[in-house]
């Protein structure tokens, strides 16, 4: 099966995407989430690598747009990587010659304080992916230019690296996620699970309260809520929740049906087992006072 991902070679996505895959499967890079997801609806790929949010800047927009909006798909698993961030030129470039600075949206958001602070007249000039933006310094090798990347990316393309972790936070770990048909087979519950839901909400007093008593209800811990707009018109949105557990269990299957009676155009994307996590576990959500 060929199993698209965001590229070219040596992005975050690919490293994902190895984690993701069978020996038999082969990856091929994409320039873009939408035309990666394009790809498995139409069928010219069985599923595409994309990823999906980071522990400092939140979803990535393209990816849960091209999820709720389109035809339906289906999550089948998810990767977690933790990202560091390198700034990169063509071999020989200083520092103080760099004008422009070019990355995915993502990386730029998080790397953002340290390119303010040291490269302050520097202009972002966005990428389609980090490995993007190494290929292109690499090829105009322009010694105004650099890249942000990974600094494996920088070495892959010949760039010299010109400062490491540069990114906001040290353990900023991002959440990949394998994509296939609405015919693919979910995985077989396992002893931690994730199950993701696409629902449009509805425009009525209390259509938010309802779902969310759902979860309560039956016991279906709920862990993000996100919402996007639908695209048609303002004010419409697309909510696309996560919850803990398996549409096996009891308790998100009775949650699901719930939500389906107020919303029947509520989507199952996919239960499918959690990924561990690459760095040590962080401090307990602090409690909320109580006034
Ligand atoms: O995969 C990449 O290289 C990307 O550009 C997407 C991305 C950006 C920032 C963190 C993780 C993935």
């Amino acid at each position: 099966m060929q199993v698209a991902y965001l590229g070219p070679a040596g992005s975050f996505t690919e490293l994902a995407a190895r984690k993701l895959v069978a020996p038999d499967e082969d990856l091929t890079p994409r320039a873009s989430v939408p035309l990666a997801l394009r790809h498995v609806r139409s069928g010219a790929v069985g599923a595409a690598v994309v990823p999906l949010e980071n522990s400092v800047e939140g979803v990535v927009p393209t990816t849960v747009d091209g999820l709720v909006r389109g035809g339906p798909l289906r999550i089948t698993g998810e990767a977690l990587l933790r990202v560091t961030f390198a700034l990169a030129s063509a071999p020989g470039v200083a520092r103080p010659s760099i004008r422009r600075v070019l990355t995915h949206p993502h990386a730029h958001s998080q790397c953002r304080d340290w390119l303010a602070r040291e490269l302050p007249e520097a202009e972002f000039v966005p990428a389609g992916s980090t490995s993007e933006a190494a290929a292109t310094v690499a090829r105009e090798a322009d010694p105004e230019t650099a890249a942000v990347c990974a600094p494996a990316t920088a070495a892959r393309y010949g760039l010299d690296v010109l400062a490491t972790d540069i990114g906001a936070r040290r353990n900023a770990v991002t959440r990949f996620v394998r994509v296939a048909g609405p015919d693919a087979v979910t995985p077989a519950p396992s002893d931690r699970d994730r199950t993701s839901i696409v629902l449009p909400l509805l425009d009525q007093v209390g259509a938010l309260h309802r779902v969310l008593g759902a979860f309560a209800r039956h016991g279906a811990n709920l862990t993000a809520i996100n919402s996007r707009p639908t695209g048609d018109a303002l004010g419409r949105y697309c909510f696309f929740l996560e919850c803990d557990g398996h549409i096996a269990d009891t308790a998100v299957a009775r949650a699901f049906e719930e939500l389906r009676r107020h919303a029947p155009q509520a989507l199952l994307l996919g239960s499918y087992p959690q990924a561990p996590s690459p760095v040590p576990s962080s401090t307990p959500v602090p409690a909320l006072a109580h006034g």
